[in-house]
């Protein structure tokens, strides 16, 4: 069982526009609607393989909480006042994706608290507890760190997904994974990483902090998976990008997805960067499926290429 924990879930409006005008009015060509957050795009991926998932959100039992049933992942839903966020994104024909995400809920400290107690409860019967996005208005910053924390006493492994202080504090709690992008990683080491070389200096720096495995998306570069003693880069496959929201939860999901049914490290890396790229290939926030995933038209895992230039990717 894996339980994602989603503090700032949303409801993803996307918006097909022709060209993005600033300040003109656009005609829509296409439009759609899908549940969203990081955590719970996690459990849609693994609720499309077939893997026991269930998404903890704070929320009532409003539309969010009916899309995530019609897509097979059980909502646990923790006390709230007011709706949740509606996150938009306007995407151009090549794929260039803007969003607009807002705020979230305002969360009292005792509704945080029962999130967080939630996720105690959750965790002690999970494999692995993902905690991932944003925090609401008015959290702390420590927010995924006290989740971490929780998870972690309950005997869960715990994957983090988030940036800013929010994922300096997570990473002081020592989780087992984290998924940082190259932006996100470059920010938590202060200093830019231009070459892979730099990222997987940053990402080692984070293993001898006692974190067992960094997985570092690179959008179209592929991903990196850094552990103490080892790293395997796998580059994506070149794919039509219709929308590179969910891509990074995609990731995240397709390498625990492989971990789960026995995978080692570099084979669990090809799986994630397999599921990346078929997300970037969907529309909106749809999240691909065994049906949309090709692990064979990515190449295995290699020894990063330290030389490898990442300017331009994956900010
Ligand atoms: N332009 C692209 N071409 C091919 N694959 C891509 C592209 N962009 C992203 N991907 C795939 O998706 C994965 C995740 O992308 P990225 O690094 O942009 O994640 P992210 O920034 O965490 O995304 P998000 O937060 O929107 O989910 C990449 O590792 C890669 O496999
Ligand atoms: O505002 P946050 O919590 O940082 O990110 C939220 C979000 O952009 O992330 C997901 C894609 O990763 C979307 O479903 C959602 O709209």
């Amino acid at each position: 069982m894996i339980v994602t924990v989603t503090p700032n879930p949303s409801i993803d409006r996307t918006v097909e526009v022709p060209e993005l005008v600033p300040g003109a009015v656009l005609r829509a060509t296409g439009h759609r609607v899908d549940p969203g957050g990081k955590g719970v795009n996690v459990s849609r991926v693994l609720a499309h393989f077939g893997r026991p998932t269930l998404a903890v959100m704070p929320g009532g039992e409003g539309e969010l909480a009916s899309l995530l049933r019609r897509a097979g992942v059980r909502p646990v839903c923790t006390p709230a006042t007011g709706a949740t966020r509606v996150n938009t994104a306007l995407v151009e024909p090549d794929g260039t994706t803007t969003k607009v995400n807002e705020p979230g809920l305002l969360l009292t400290a005792a509704q945080l608290d029962a999130l967080v107690d939630t996720v105690r409860v959750h965790a002690s019967s999970a494999d692995w507890v993902v905690t991932a996005g944003s925090v609401p208005t008015g959290a702390a910053s420590d927010l995924h760190g006290r989740i971490v924390r929780a998870a972690r006493r309950a005997g869960a492994r715990v994957a983090v997904d988030t940036s800013g202080d929010a994922l300096r504090h997570a990473v002081a709690e020592r989780p087992d994974l984290v998924k940082p992008n190259v932006a996100e990683l470059a920010e938590l080491v202060g200093h830019p990483l231009p070459a892979l070389a730099d990222v997987l200096a940053a990402a080692r720096e984070l293993c001898s902090d006692g974190i067992d495995t960094v997985l570092v998306s690179m959008g179209a570069a592929g991903a990196l998976v850094v552990d103490r003693d080892e790293s395997w880069h796998v580059a994506s496959p070149s794919v039509a990008v219709r929308s590179t929201v969910g891509a990074g939860d995609s990731t995240l999901a397709g390498y625990l997805i492989a971990l789960g049914a026995g995978a080692k490290k570099p084979d669990a890396l090809v799986h994630a960067v397999a599921c990346g790229a078929a997300a970037v290939g969907l529309p909106g926030t749809a999240v691909p499926g065994p049906a949309d995933v090709d692990p064979t038209l990515v190449r295995p895992a290699s020894t990063p290429d330290s030389t490898l230039d990442l300017t331009g990717e994956a900010a």
